[in-house]
């Protein structure tokens, strides 16, 4: 395994710092964005509930963050339901409120019922809904269990014109896991599109990180790794990342210097 201060710095750049609970409220997204600035560097973006695009922009410009880091919100979140008009409006509406990407819950339901039309749809009416913005399309992977449909469901997603596949919501018992992260990178290579990644659900450490980087790096190649086509969701990585770099936190959760670089 690679130096794990080498790995934390990488997965902190590429990271989606995530909230996404029910009782989030301004003050946690304005705080989630505070966290965001760190003295080892910033996360890729932070990922929020629809609701909150607004407040997450208006910190972001506060902590002279905005245009650093992305703004990523979540749609058909969490259910997966197989309503594309649904879906696709939810994220012409995040997008219209200041989204730059868009995390859309494949419906995996209809999959496992053997209904590929409707992912299909879905992810096409959710590709023209976001234009120009990122989107993400999250197979559930813990859901659908058998290597085959989290194979054909990512091959559906990147059909209907996704930019990343995403492995999970972080709301199921079984979130990412290198298994699936391994069938999905080869979907990706196979499918010869510019298609990113991202490990969200349940990544907790450096050592975490550091297996998936190393199945990307095994299967996409050395130089292939970086913010535009690899992420890591998580709600619960970064404190763990910015102690493996040597930076303080203190019990309130704030950073208090260190020498890792970056800001
Ligand atoms: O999209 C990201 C996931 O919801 C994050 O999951 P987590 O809370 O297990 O880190």
């Amino acid at each position: 395994m690679t130096d794990l201060t080498y790995i934390a710095r990488q997965a902190l750049a590429l990271m989606d710092l995530t909230s996404l609970n029910d009782n989030d409220t301004d003050a946690v997204i304005e705080a989630l964005c505070q966290r965001a600035k760190t003295p080892a560097g910033s996360p890729a973006a932070i990922c929020i509930y629809p609701q909150f695009v607004v407040t997450a922009h208006r910190a972001l410009v506060a902590h002279q963050l905005n245009g650093k880091i992305k703004i990523a919100t979540v749609t058909n979140f969490p259910a997966g339901n197989d309503d594309p008009m649904a879906a696709a409006r939810e994220s012409r509406e995040a997008v219209a409120s200041g989204a730059d990407e868009v995390d859309v819950v494949f419906p995996w339901r209809a999959l496992l019922a053997g209904d590929e039309n409707v992912g299909r749809d879905l992810v096409e009416m959710c590709r023209a809904a976001c234009g120009d913005r990122l989107l993400k399309v999250i197979i559930e992977s813990g859901e659908l269990k058998d290597p085959a449909l989290i194979r054909r469901a990512s091959e559906l997603a990147i059909a209907g014109g996704a930019d990343f596949i995403k492995t999970s919501t972080g709301k199921v018992p079984v979130n990412a896991t290198p298994e699936a992260a391994r069938i999905m990178l080869e979907v990706i290579r196979d499918s010869g599109r510019p298609v990113g990644f991202k490990a969200a659900g349940g990544v907790r450490t450096a050592e975490d990180a550091a297996i998936y980087l190393d199945l990307a790096n095994e299967i996409m190649g050395a130089n292939w790794v970086s913010p535009k086509t690899f992420r890591f969701g998580a709600s619960g990585l970064l404190d763990n990342l910015l102690m493996t770099l040597g930076v303080g936190i203190d019990s309130k959760g704030v950073d208090n210097g260190g020498n890792a670089g970056g800001y």
